[in-house]
């Protein structure tokens, strides 16, 4: 019995044995296989710029050329390939295996943006997701793009955003009562982070009708999911970018950029302020961002081609977060330092509001006439500019001044390279607000400072943007005077992935004495 169990156990090892040298053989083709594979698709496409005569930094499989902004950082690498590509209208560069053509002539990005505008409508977005993201301005392509910002561009007129007005005046009061404290207590302050508490308190009334303190109360449920949203997770992030393909594996194991629950909090928010007003018969009285989009929603049963869904809306809401947050506390957080460490130009700016102003709080009518702050602003958003490049997609073959855009290729306009060339801006590490003096301005290419990018597919919160930073700095100019600290350090030195500065803004308010 038992040598009968012994044959039959060698047997069936035997067997086994086989079968796992089979497995493993063929485990290790598909191994082989895939690697191959990988490695064929991963390197497809490095020889297309070669081929189309267009020079790049040289690209390393896999990466393309993505060491070279971990090495250089994003603000340096663009001046350090627009400076060695002097003599090119345009270079090139993969953004892991994806070829890039980087536009260094001004005259050229005036067609990409204008005049040739239809064969660049897209823009190449990273991670596109699903609905709302998806549905959002910022990503969206084609005729749908063209759909909604049709539909939303009504809410972005002058008349629209003066009745969002009163929303940022009571806001930058609220501000001013935060820095009286500041000025009490003699505190250091940081600026980006006021700026960033008062900016999300904007958003929420000027977006929401909902009125926060996110100074007095950082944890409110509200400022905390949207900042959450602004915080993608940075691994899913890397590896979509690397091989965007893997977008569609993440949405079908549930795993998502954005955080999910604060997406759907989000949702949530704006769902339960359509049915309110609506039961209270509030549609169109509330003066906000989500009511103007209320207005514009179809009808439910109803498919009429120019009205936005539930889901459009969702994702027009979270534009508005999106692209009005860490743009506008960007700008006027550093605008404030600039202020501050260059005394003269505070001076000039503060008797402006005081000619235009007087004692009266800065309005909506005042901070229209407000020349040098405008200047100011701009002479910040080119040292920092909270867009560091605008980048379109080539959606058809197209020929513009001898240069040939293959349908698909992504286009990149390098507009911090332009900012820091002196042969455009002299000493361009310089803060002065007089290069965008009216003459000044007129000597220039226009399209070499774009804070807002260009043509039909510029920033839609422009004017709303202008407004909200105007009112918010005059008010802050009227009353108090920001001076260096202890803690401030210039130059700044910023961060090498995002307008940031690495020691943070650090200033101290002093109340003006007239
Ligand atoms: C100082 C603040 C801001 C700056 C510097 C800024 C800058 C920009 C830039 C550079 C673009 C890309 C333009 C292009 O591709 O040509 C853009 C697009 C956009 N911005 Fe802004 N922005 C600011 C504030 C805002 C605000 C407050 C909103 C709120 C509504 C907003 C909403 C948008 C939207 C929705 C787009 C996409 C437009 C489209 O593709 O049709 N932005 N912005």
């Amino acid at each position: 019995m038992n040598t009968l169990n012994y044959r039959g156990y060698f047997k069936s090892a035997k067997k086994i044995t086989a079968i796992n040298m089979l497995t493993l053989v063929l485990a290790g083709l598909a191994v082989v296989v895939c690697t191959v594979a990988m490695v064929r698709y991963m390197s497809a496409s490095y020889d297309v710029l070669r081929k189309m005569g267009i020079e790049h930094p040289p690209a390393k499989w896999f990466l393309g050329n993505f060491d070279l902004s971990v090495k250089h950082g994003l603000f340096e690498m663009q001046r350090v390939f627009y400076n060695k590509y002097k003599d090119k209208k345009v270079y090139g560069w993969y953004n892991g295996r994806r070829p890039v053509m980087i536009v260094r002539d001004l005259d050229l990005v005036k067609d990409i943006c204008v005049k040739n505008f239809n064969s660049f409508i897209d823009r190449h977005i990273i991670f596109e997701g699903e609905p709302p993201v998806h549905d959002n301005l910022l990503n969206l392509k084609g005729d749908h793009w063209r759909h909604v910002r049709t539909t939303v561009s009504p809410t972005f007129t002058s008349g629209m955003i003066k009745r969002m007005a009163s929303h940022i005046e009571r806001n930058a009061k609220i501000l001013l009562e935060n820095l009286e404290d500041f000025k009490e207590a003699k505190k250091e302050v940081e600026l980006k982070e006021i700026s960033s508490c008062f900016t999300l308190d904007v958003i929420a009334s000027t977006g929401f009708g909902l009125d926060i303190n996110t100074l007095k109360d950082p944890k409110n449920k509200f400022a905390v999911e949207a900042r959450k949203v602004l915080s993608p997770n940075p691994i899913l992030f890397i590896l979509v970018f690397f091989v965007p393909e893997l977008m569609k594996l993440f949405s079908k194991l549930g795993l998502s950029i954005m955080s999910r629950k604060s997406l759907e909090y989000l949702t949530r928010v704006v769902d339960q302020l359509i049915e309110e007003r609506t039961k209270d018969g509030l549609k169109g009285k509330v003066n906000d961002f989500l009511d103007l989009l209320m207005n514009a929603e179809t009808e439910e049963g109803q498919t009429s081609g120019k009205d936005l869904t539930r889901s459009e809306i969702h994702g027009q809401a979270l534009a508005f977060i999106l692209a009005g947050y860490d743009t506008v506390s960007t700008v006027m957080s550093f605008t404030l330092f600039f202020l501050a460490m260059n005394p003269e130009c505070c001076q000039k700016a503060q008797a402006e509001v005081d000619a235009k102003c007087g004692k009266e709080f800065p309005d909506y009518d005042k901070v229209q006439s407000l020349a040098y702050l405008d200047m100011c602003l701009n002479e910040a958003m080119r040292l920092v500019p909270p867009g560091i490049l605008i980048n379109r997609v080539c959606v058809q073959d197209t020929d513009i001044q001898g240069v040939h855009f293959p349908k698909d290729m992504i286009v990149i306009i390098p507009v911090y390279a332009f900012y820091t060339d002196p042969d455009i801006f002299p000493e361009p590490e310089t803060f002065d607000p007089e290069r965008f003096s009216p003459e000044n301005k007129s000597a220039r290419h226009p399209y070499a400072h774009l804070p807002f990018g260009q043509g039909p597919r510029k920033c839609i919160g422009m004017r709303l943007a202008l407004l909200e930073l105007k009112i918010v700095m005059a008010a802050i100019l009227q009353r108090f005077t920001p001076v260096p600290c202890s803690r401030s350090v210039y130059p700044i030195k910023l961060s090498k992935m995002q307008p940031k500065a690495q020691d943070d803004l650090w200033v101290k308010f002093q109340s003006r004495k007239t």
